[in-house]
């Protein structure tokens, strides 16, 4: 994995079509010039497509990543992180065990999600490259998401992996993602933040 972790942690945007009200070719285009340090393709929810469309799509953005030399990440499916020769899968408590997924992808990045002390212990830290923790604030994009947690998980989470990369989920913003990384995290990882802005790269400096 030629890319250091904890610096592309730091602006990395989530989206899928179901996401963005035009072209998520032409968004993620703009999000890159702009500065966004890693993607996750997350092709999920009301809306979203499936089967040949979600590989096409899939194909497009993964092409955009690879130009720009930022690392492009694929949510949930290892059949779609094989295909597209993604450099790393995110995977959640409910996904496929972490244990699994590392016999299948030695080389990869694997992300997972954690959002509490319960799940934190039931977690195999020493295997995943990095941890998602959120919800940090309220989110409507995830209709499932968890119990929001606040910035008091990533502190905690700090306090006990020091030098494990983290990044914060859930509900961030231009105007709190600085209380995230002063909280601890390595960046910040959004979705509306970016898809809804009316200007992509403005939100994208901002963040
Ligand atoms: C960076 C990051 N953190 C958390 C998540 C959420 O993953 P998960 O809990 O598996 O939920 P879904 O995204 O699959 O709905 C994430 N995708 N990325
Ligand atoms: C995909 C996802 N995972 C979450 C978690 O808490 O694990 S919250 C979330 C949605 C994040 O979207 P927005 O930036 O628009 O709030
Ligand atoms: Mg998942």
């Amino acid at each position: 994995m030629p890319f250091p972790i904890k610096q592309s942690l730091r602006k990395y945007f989530i989206m899928g079509s179901q996401n963005c009200k035009r072209n998520p070719v032409e968004i993620l285009a703009e999000a890159t010039e702009a500065g966004i340090t890693a993607f996750q393709f997350r092709e999920k929810g009301d809306g979203c497509l499936a089967g040949e469309a979600r590989l096409e799509l899939g194909k497009q953005l993964r092409a955009i990543c690879k130009r720009s030399d930022i690392p492009f990440i694929v949510n949930d499916d290892v059949e779609l992180a094989n295909i597209l020769d993604a450099d790393g899968i995110h995977v959640g408590q409910d996904d496929l065990p972490v244990e699994t997924l590392r016999k299948i992808f030695p080389d990869k990045w694997i992300g997972l999600s954690v959002s509490n002390a319960c799940e934190l212990a039931n977690s195999p830290i020493d295997l995943v490259d990095y941890i998602g923790a959120g919800p940090i604030f309220n989110t409507t994009t995830k209709l499932d998401a968890k119990t929001t947690v606040g910035l008091e998980w990533i502190t905690t989470l700090r306090k006990q992996f020091p030098e494990l990369p983290i990044v914060g989920i859930g509900g961030i913003s231009i105007e709190n993602a600085t209380s995230v990384i002063k909280a601890g995290a390595d960046g910040v990882s959004v979705i509306s933040a970016i898809t809804a802005a009316s200007d992509i790269k403005e939100a994208i400096k901002l963040l």
